[in-house]
């Protein structure tokens, strides 16, 4: 089988637009027409875009959070190789929720600037190579994770995919809800990293780092949301600020949502520590959680793209942070 695809409409042929490498979602090249296209050139080509389709910081950023929920279940005594098979069946389950995303949206995402240099709308990969690719990562990581951590992690790994790809990506062309079960399928991957390192499901420790991320992707997604509000209107995308594009909504949504992250912060370092300790990671919370939360403020006074995107830059500052102190917070319990 061939991984080309046919050639791509007229329209699709371009050269990398600026915005698009703000997702990392560029894009090898099309070779100058008068530049000889080597074995060598056209690997990188096809490696680079094997990555792009898995959506790669997303996928880094989600096993930094798995891994911080297998520190916060296990502790000081975390097993080091169990976490090391949690994160490569985590990356497989992740990349190939990310591949099955792009193939359903190849279509659409050739009507937005951001998305359209992508490999499948750009004609670099064809759809059935991609789908052989998303299989493979599918099936080995979630086997993976169930052979190497266990039933209970590959299950939560198995409806990250199935809320990701068949409710999330549906709902996006549907209904402004589609964030909601977006930031449950983000937040899932805890879940992973919890019950791979020993937590129980019954903990209400791993449900509140599940709403952790759950609070934290509505600033993070509103901001995003806002910036490409006209792209996402005119590609059919219902988000918040396409509805209702006051940008009301959106705000509310961006403060609700950092201010109940700090609280639901706040409550896990209590858990999991006590006394004057938990008063330090507290305000260590208060402290990492302080710039989304002013930045959101911001936002929802001034609704403009550069206030979104400042806020856009604090969640992705914030979240790290403060899986830092989460960090510290279940080592020092
Ligand atoms: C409702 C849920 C979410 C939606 C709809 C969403 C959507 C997006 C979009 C569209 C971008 C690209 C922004 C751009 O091109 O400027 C982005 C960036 C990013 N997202 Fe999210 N996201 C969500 C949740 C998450 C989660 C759970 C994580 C990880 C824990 C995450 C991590 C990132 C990172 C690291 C970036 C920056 C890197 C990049 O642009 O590829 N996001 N997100
Ligand atoms: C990718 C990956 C590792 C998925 C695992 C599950 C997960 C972390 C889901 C939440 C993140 C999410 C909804 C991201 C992208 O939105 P989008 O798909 O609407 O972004 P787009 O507009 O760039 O396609």
């Amino acid at each position: 089988m061939s991984l080309a695809a046919p050639p791509p409409p007229a329209r699709l042929h371009h050269t990398a637009e600026p915005n698009a490498s703000v997702a990392g979602e560029v894009a090898a090249r099309p070779a100058p027409d008068s530049a000889p296209v080597t074995t060598e050139s056209s690997a990188v080509s096809l490696r680079s875009d094997l990555v792009t389709l898995t959506k790669p910081r997303i996928v880094v950023m989600v096993l930094v959070t798995a891994a911080v929920a297998a520190v916060a279940a296990a502790g000081r005594s975390l097993d080091l190789v169990v976490l090391l098979h949690t994160l490569l069946g985590t990356a497989l389950v992740g990349a190939s929720a990310g591949t099955m995303n792009q193939i359903w949206e190849r279509e659409i995402d050739c009507r937005m600037r951001r998305t359209r240099t992508r490999p499948l709308p750009a004609g670099r990969i064809s759809t059935a190579a991609a789908v052989l690719y998303c299989a493979v990562l599918g099936i080995s990581g979630t086997a993976y994770l169930a052979i190497f951590t266990g039933l209970v992690p590959a299950a939560f790994g198995l409806a990250t995919w199935l809320t990701y790809v068949l409710i999330y990506t549906p709902m996006k062309t549907r209904t402004a809800w589609n964030t909601t079960v977006g930031a449950i399928s983000g937040a899932l991957p805890m879940m992973i990293g919890y019950t791979a390192a020993g937590g129980s499901v019954a903990d209400p420790q791993g449900w509140l780092l599940v709403a952790v991320l759950v609070a934290w992707q509505y600033p993070h997604f509103m901001a995003i949301a806002w910036m490409y509000r006209h792209e996402y209107g005119q590609a059919g995308f219902l988000m918040t600020p396409v509805v209702e594009p006051s940008g009301r909504s959106a705000a509310a949504q961006s403060v609700a949502g950092a201010l109940a992250l700090l609280g639901v912060l706040v409550a896990l370092v209590c858990l999991l520590d006590s006394g004057w300790s938990a008063a330090v990671l507290s305000s260590l919370m208060l402290l990492v959680s302080y710039g989304l939360i002013r930045d959101s403020i911001r936002f929802a006074r001034q609704r403009d793209d550069a206030s979104a995107r400042r806020m856009m830059r604090a969640s992705l500052l914030q979240l790290p942070a403060a899986m830092l102190v989460l960090v510290l917070a279940a080592l020092w319990a």
